[in-house]
C-alpha cells in the first residue's frame, strides 16, 4: 500500500506544517502536525477543558462506533520547548493520505499547555519518530507509521516541506519526480528513539567547507535549525549588523539584508544540502526592525535539531529498514 498527503505551513513564517487526518467512524477531521521528533499521536478531545481550547477540532470517542478505550492506559508528554500534554488512550481507525490504520492508538488530550491552546491551527500531533519513545503507559503503543508499515510497499516515508507553499508526506514509496540528482543515504542512530544522524560539516555561502561532525535529529516538528555555537557564530559573523538579541530569543538580522546560503554535509560522498539565504530569515523578530534568524544555537538542549528550516531545503527519506538498519536519505530539489 502507499499513501500521500499534502502538508501546509500554518503561517507565513513556516512555523509548523499541518496535514489532514481522519479519525473514527464516521470520520472526524483534524489538522495535525506530523512530527518526526516524537512518537505520540494525540489530539484535542472532548476531555480537553474548554478553557484550554481555542477553536481546535476535538475528538469525541463516544461519537465513533470504532472507538474503544484502552482501559488503564494513559499518556503524558513533554517537549523541548517546554510545552506538554496528557490524557487517555483509545484505539480507533486513523486514515492519512488514503492509508488506513485500524486499531491505531489515539491519545485524547485531557490537558494541554498554553502554547498548544494558542495555536488554533493545530489539533494535535502525529508522532513519526520511533515507537520506543511512545509515552503510553503501562503498555507502549505504536506510531501510525509502525502500525501501517507491514502493509507498505516499502518501509519508508518521505517529507517534502516547502516555503510558504503546500508540500507532501508520502508513505511506502519514493516519488522520483519530487527531487533532483540522487538521494544520499546516511545511517540513523535510533537509540534515543529519534531519527538521529551525523552531518559531516557545514559551509557559509561560498566559503570553504568546514569539516565538523554535527550529530543531531531530523525533526519535522521543530521550526528552526538548531546547531552548535561555533557553527552559529561562524554564520552570523558573516552578516553585517547581525546580533544575538536575548530579548528576541536569539540571533536577529536586519530585515533588508540578503543572507548567505547555509549548507550542511550528508553522507560520506561529499553531498551537501544548501539552504538558500532567503530561507534563513524567519521574518520580524518582534523587536525593532530586525528579523529572526532561522539558524539558532542548540546550546542548552543537548542535541542538535535539523528542523523545518533545514528540511524544507531537501527531499528527505525516513527509511526504517528497507536495507536492514534505519537510514535517512537526503536529496536536493
Ligand atoms: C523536555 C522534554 C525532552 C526534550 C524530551 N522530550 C522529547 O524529546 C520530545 C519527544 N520531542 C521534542 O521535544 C522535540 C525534540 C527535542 S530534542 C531531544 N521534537 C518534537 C517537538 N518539536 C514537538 C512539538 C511540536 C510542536 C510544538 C511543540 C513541540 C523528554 O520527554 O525527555
Amino acid at each position: 500500500a502507499k499513501g500521500s498527503v499534502v502538508t501546509t505551513p500554518i503561517n507565513s513564517e513556516d512555523e509548523a506544517y499541518d496535514a489532514p487526518v481522519s479519525i473514527g467512524t464516521p470520520a472526524q477531521p483534524f489538522n495535525l502536525d506530523f512530527d518526526t521528533g516524537s512518537s505520540d499521536l494525540w489530539v484535542f478531545s472532548s476531555l480537553t477543558p474548554s478553557n484550554e481550547r481555542n477553536g481546535q477540532n476535538i475528538y469525541t470517542a463516544s461519537r465513533s462506533s470504532t472507538a474503544k478505550q484502552l482501559s488503564g492506559e494513559s499518556w503524558k508528554i513533554s517537549y523541548g520547548d517546554g510545552s506538554s500534554s496528557s490524557g487517555l488512550v483509545y484505539s480507533d481507525v486513523v486514515t492519512i493520505g488514503g492509508l488506513t490504520a485500524a486499531g491505531q492508538a489515539v491519545e485524547a488530550a485531557s490537558r494541554v499547555s498554553q502554547s498548544f491552546t494558542s495555536e488554533s491551527a493545530t489539533d494535535g500531533l502525529v508522532g513519526l519518530a520511533f515507537s520506543s519513545i511512545n509515552t503510553v503507559s503501562p503498555d507502549q503503543q505504536t506510531t501510525f507509521f509502525d502500525t501501517v508499515k507491514p502493509s507498505l510497499a516499502s518501509p519508508v516515508f518521505t517529507a517534502d516541506l516547502k516555503h510558504q507553499a503546500p508540500g507532501t508526506y508520502n508513505f511506502g514509496f519514493i516519488d522520483k519526480s519530487a527531487f533532483t540528482g540522487s538521494i544520499t543515504y546516511t545511517p540513523v542512530d535510533n537509540s534515543q528513539g529519534f531519527w538521529g544522524f551525523t552531518s559531516t560539516g557545514f559551509q557559509v555561502g561560498n566559503n570553504d567547507f568546514q569539516q565538523e561532525s554535527i550529530t543531531g535529529i531530523a525533526d519535522t516538528g521543530t521550526t528552526l535549525l538548531l546547531l552548535p555555537d561555533d557553527v552559529v557564530n561562524a554564520y552570523y559573523s558573516s552578516v553585517n549588523n547581525a546580533q544575538n538579541d536575548q530579548s528576541a530569543g536569539g540571533f536577529t538580522v536586519p530585515c533588508d539584508t540578503s543572507l548567505p546560503d547555509f549548507s550542511f554535509g550528508v553522507g560520506n560522498n561529499g553531498a551537501m544540502i544548501t539552504i538558500p539565504g532567503s530561507l534563513m530569515n524567519l521574518g520580524p523578530s518582534g523587536s525593532g526592525n530586525s528579523c529572526f534568524g532561522g539558524l539558532q544555537s542548540s546550546g542548552t538542549i543537548g542535541t542538535n535539531i535539523f528542523g523545518d528550516v533545514a528540511l524544507k531545503a531537501a527531499f528527505v527519506v525516513f527509511d526504517s529498514g528497507s536495507q536492514g538498519q534505519p537510514q535517512l536519505g537526503w536529496a536536493s530539489k
